[in-house]
């Protein structure tokens, strides 16, 4: 992805967000999808990835070919307590903000964008200020319902905000209104072009039971503890019904492989425990009959877009309780079960129980996600970069700026 052949012609796009999988995805997929829709019209792409070194995108932007560097920042700490807003921690971080702010200033400055696209996460602040002080275009990016604290603070200086939901317009500040597009939340393509059997093959899945349905269990980029407890405690239950593939985390496989030692030699053959589900993760979606999950934006868009009857556990301190709000939206139209409160077995097996035994419960359950889905919002989203880049409006309801 570099202009040396192109020099003069190539669309220049900076993407800055990332910190987790949510943030990080929807930027990688939206760099492919204007990478393809440029060379389709004779046109080369030259990207350039503003993060942080701790974050995700650390690894995925230079796996992917894609010019990477880092800037200062401070991570931005929410508290219902404003006491705790003044902890060292947190001035320290906010004093490394302005420095961020400045060395983004001289990568934007140097590297002339036709457009910066920031997708969220702490790293997207200095990056994204820096655009509006640079006159780049900037197009924000919003996962979630709920506008992000990185995007809040930077909605003021967008050129576009490109959102998952309608239900995300009303709750816009009414200044920055005019400036939202619904684009859906953007999915890697793969992701929709999985094969089961490949997913067999490439984890050696060989004890697995075709005859009874596959469970993936999955916690976020991170793994959940929670989740990881929940289904530790259900586990034999689990498996005397279903195969269980169990992304736990990395921070979490040792210990969980240790407890999964007990397990008799015809259930330990059904369950694959991982810490990260990597590029495999198209095929393990596609031999999954049920999803148990967290309920995190980009998860959500994943499972909706193909159809996966799911059970979500959200997490109860994500930013303003969203993955709660997620999961509950998805279950009022019978798309999902949504396990919200206090989690135990008892109510994990009271929730999959009648998915394992019941396919046609599982086949309405995945029309009714699928329903939800907007597998072209990445399509839409690069209409809304390309729209930033040439100044005209886009979207409806836009009068135009
Ligand atoms: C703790 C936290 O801040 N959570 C937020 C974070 O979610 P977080 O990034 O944790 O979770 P998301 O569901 O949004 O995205 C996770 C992504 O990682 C992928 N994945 C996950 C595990 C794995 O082993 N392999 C893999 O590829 C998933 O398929 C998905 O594409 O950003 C989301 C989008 O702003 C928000 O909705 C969440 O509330």
């Amino acid at each position: 992805m570099n202009s040396a052949s192109h020099p003069s012609s190539a669309f220049r796009l900076i993407v800055t967000g990332g910190g987790t999988g949510g943030h990080t995805y929807p930027a990688l997929t939206a760099i492919r999808t204007l990478q393809a829709r440029l060379a389709a019209n004779g046109r080369a792409l030259d990207a350039l990835w503003i993060g942080t070194q701790d974050g995700l995108e650390a690894r995925v932007a230079p796996a992917e070919g894609v010019a990477f560097v880092t800037v200062a920042t401070g991570k931005i700490r929410r508290s219902a307590n404003p006491l705790k807003l003044v902890s060292p921690a947190n001035v320290r971080d906010m004093a490394r903000v302005p420095l961020g702010v400045a060395q983004a200033r001289r990568i934007i400055a140097g590297f002339q964008p036709d457009v910066v696209l920031a997708t969220g996460g702490y790293v997207a602040v200095p990056a994204g200020l820096a655009a509006r002080m640079c006159r780049r275009p900037l197009v924000l990016h919003e996962q979630t319902v709920r506008l992000g604290l990185a995007n809040r603070k930077l909605s003021g200086s967008a050129t576009y905000i490109a959102l998952s939901s309608e239900s995300s317009l009303p709750l816009l500040p009414e200044s920055v209104r005019e400036m939202a597009v619904v684009t859906g939340n953007p999915i890697r393509p793969e992701v929709l072009a999985g094969h089961a059997s490949k997913a067999i093959e490439t984890l050696e899945l060989r004890g697995f039971d075709r005859n009874v349905p596959t469970v993936y269990v999955t916690g976020g980029a991170q793994g959940s503890q929670q989740i990881n407890d929940v289904v530790r405690d259900a586990l034999p239950w689990l498996l005397e019904r279903a195969n269980v593939i169990h992304q736990c985390g990395p921070a979490h496989v040792e210990s969980l492989r240790k407890q999964a030692a007990a397990l008799s030699p015809a259930l330990s053959r059904r369950y694959h425990l991982t810490g990260f589900v990597g590029p495999e993760l198209p095929d393990v979606l596609a031999l999954a009959d049920v999803v148990i999950s967290r309920s995190g934006a980009g998860t959500l868009a994943e499972l909706t877009a193909l159809g996966k009857p799911a059970v979500f556990i959200p997490l109860a301190s994500s930013a303003g309780n969203e993955q709660a709000h997620n999961a509950r939206h998805l279950e009022e139209s019978g798309a999902a079960v949504a396990l919200l409160g206090e989690v135990t077995a008892d109510s994990l097996r009271a929730a999959a129980g009648p998915l394992l035994t019941d396919p046609v419960r599982r086949v309405a359950m995945a029309e009714r996600a699928r329903a939800h889905g907007r597998p072209d919002a990445a399509d839409r989203l690069v209409d809304v970069i390309l729209s930033a880049a040439s100044g005209h409006p886009t979207g409806p309801g836009r009068a135009g700026r």
